[in-house]
């Protein structure tokens, strides 16, 4: 794979007949945003959900943009962390979009990493049975991943996203020079789901990743290429499958492992965030698929290394603080949406970019795997 000429700004479609929407990638989005969205959504009010971090950041330029495209907003900030994906925060946001008398003609937009999405998004999915939204992302997770597809939800005390609705948005504007103020540890975990698309079934891309990593956490051409790169990934898998009956569940790879060990740490950013999960889930699922003889123990090794070498955890003995015993995770594991019929779906690999849909996978195999990897 080769680099763009140009750092110009990408569009990607998401094509779902009547819901089909634009991502736009590129840096300046939030400067234009106002144009953006008064050029698609004629005559819109808008409620604006973001968190701590992010409103000192990027809230005034964004209400600025909207005010001088003639667009009315109010807002509402939220704490930062992946605890706010809750019940409490949800009644906040219902509360404060209904407050405004925004209707459904209007649009509620998320700015913010995918905790603000995820739970923006569902709020927007029950107001009046459904309101129009917007993503506009600000991590490189929320840019490569959340934003897109329509999932969105909050967690749930048995267990990570469980409660939550499918909601499309109308459009995603991704302003990749905001990614420049989110911390090293965040740009990483984002990292963790950008390698996820090569390891699903785009082996040239791991290969180019691994060349390029360098450039894609410094900035410029190579990082807008590998998030093009991963909004068009997902958009074709979401086109094909948008509710997950089947090849959308390949976008799981590392998650059931990863949840686990989130809903281990009790949600607690400050021990593991998503994409760390994702990045130890994904090296587990790797290593698991070794263990059952369905790849080579090389590939494993390939991709812990891969992700070690960007400054990912990569086992769970990184995750300070301890776990709880390996029953725990087994629990979480068995609340997973993937679950059918009590039987464990994971997704499994033949090799680097060759991943499928594994069903009833033994939870004794299991079990007996996390109890060699578990740290005690
Ligand atoms: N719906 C989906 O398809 C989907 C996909 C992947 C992940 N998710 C969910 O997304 C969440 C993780 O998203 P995340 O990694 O963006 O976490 P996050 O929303 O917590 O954002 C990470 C941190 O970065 C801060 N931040 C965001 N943008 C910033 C910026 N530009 N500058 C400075 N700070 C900034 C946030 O305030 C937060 O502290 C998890 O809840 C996960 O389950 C959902
Ligand atoms: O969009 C999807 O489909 C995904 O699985 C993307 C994942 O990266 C994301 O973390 C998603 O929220 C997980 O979904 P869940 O259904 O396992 O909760
Ligand atoms: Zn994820």
């Amino acid at each position: 794979m080769t680099s763009p000429a140009s750092a110009a700004r990408r569009t990607v479609r998401v094509d779902l007949g009547e819901r089909s929407y634009d991502i736009l990638i590129g840096p300046g989005l939030i400067a234009s945003a106002g144009a953006e969205i008064g050029a698609r959504l004629k005559g819109c009010r808008i409620a604006v959900v973001t968190d701590e971090h992010v409103a000192p950041l990027y809230l005034e330029p964004f209400l600025s943009s909207l005010a001088d495209a003639g667009i009315e907003a109010v807002s509402q900030v939220l704490p930062a962390g992946e605890k706010t994906k809750s019940f409490e925060h949800l009644m906040t946001v219902c509360d404060a979009v209904l407050g405004a008398r925004i209707e459904r003609g209007d649009a509620v937009v998320a700015l913010g990493g995918g905790v603000i999405g995820d739970l923006t998004g569902f709020a927007a999915g029950i107001v009046r049975r459904g309101s129009r939204f917007i993503q506009v992302p600000t991590s490189l997770l929320a840019q490569v991943d959340s934003s897109v597809g329509g999932k969105t939800g909050i967690n749930s005390r048995h267990g990570k996203n469980l409660i939550g609705v499918f909601h499309q948005p109308d459009l995603v504007l991704a302003d990749t020079g905001v990614l420049d103020t989110l911390s090293p540890r965040e740009f990483r975990a984002g990292y963790a789901e950008v390698a996820k698309y090569g390891l699903i079934d785009k082996p040239d891309f791991f290969a180019w990743l691994e060349k390029n990593w360098r450039d894609i956490f410094s900035g410029g051409e190579a990082r807008i290429e590998a998030i093009a790169t991963s909004c068009q990934a997902k958009a074709d898998v979401v086109a094909a499958d948008e509710r997950e009956t089947g090849l959308r569940a390949l976008l799981n790879l590392g998650h059931t492992f990863g949840h686990a060990l989130e809903a281990a740490t009790e949600y607690d950013s400050a021990r593991l965030v998503h994409g760390e999960g994702v990045a130890i889930g994904m090296v587990l699922a790797h290593q698991f698929s070794a263990r059952m003889n369905l790849a080579s123990p090389d590939d494993a090794r390939r991709v812990e290394a891969h992700l070690k070498d960007v400054g990912l955890p990569v086992s769970m003995d990184a995750i300070p603080g301890g776990l709880p015993p390996v029953e725990v995770l087994m629990e979480a594991i068995a609340q997973d949406k993937k679950v059918k019929s009590g039987r464990l779906t994971f997704i499994l690999t033949r090799g680097i970019g060759q991943s499928f849909v594994a069903d009833d996978v033994p939870a004794s195999e299991v079990l007996s795997f996390l109890k060699e990897k578990h740290p005690r």
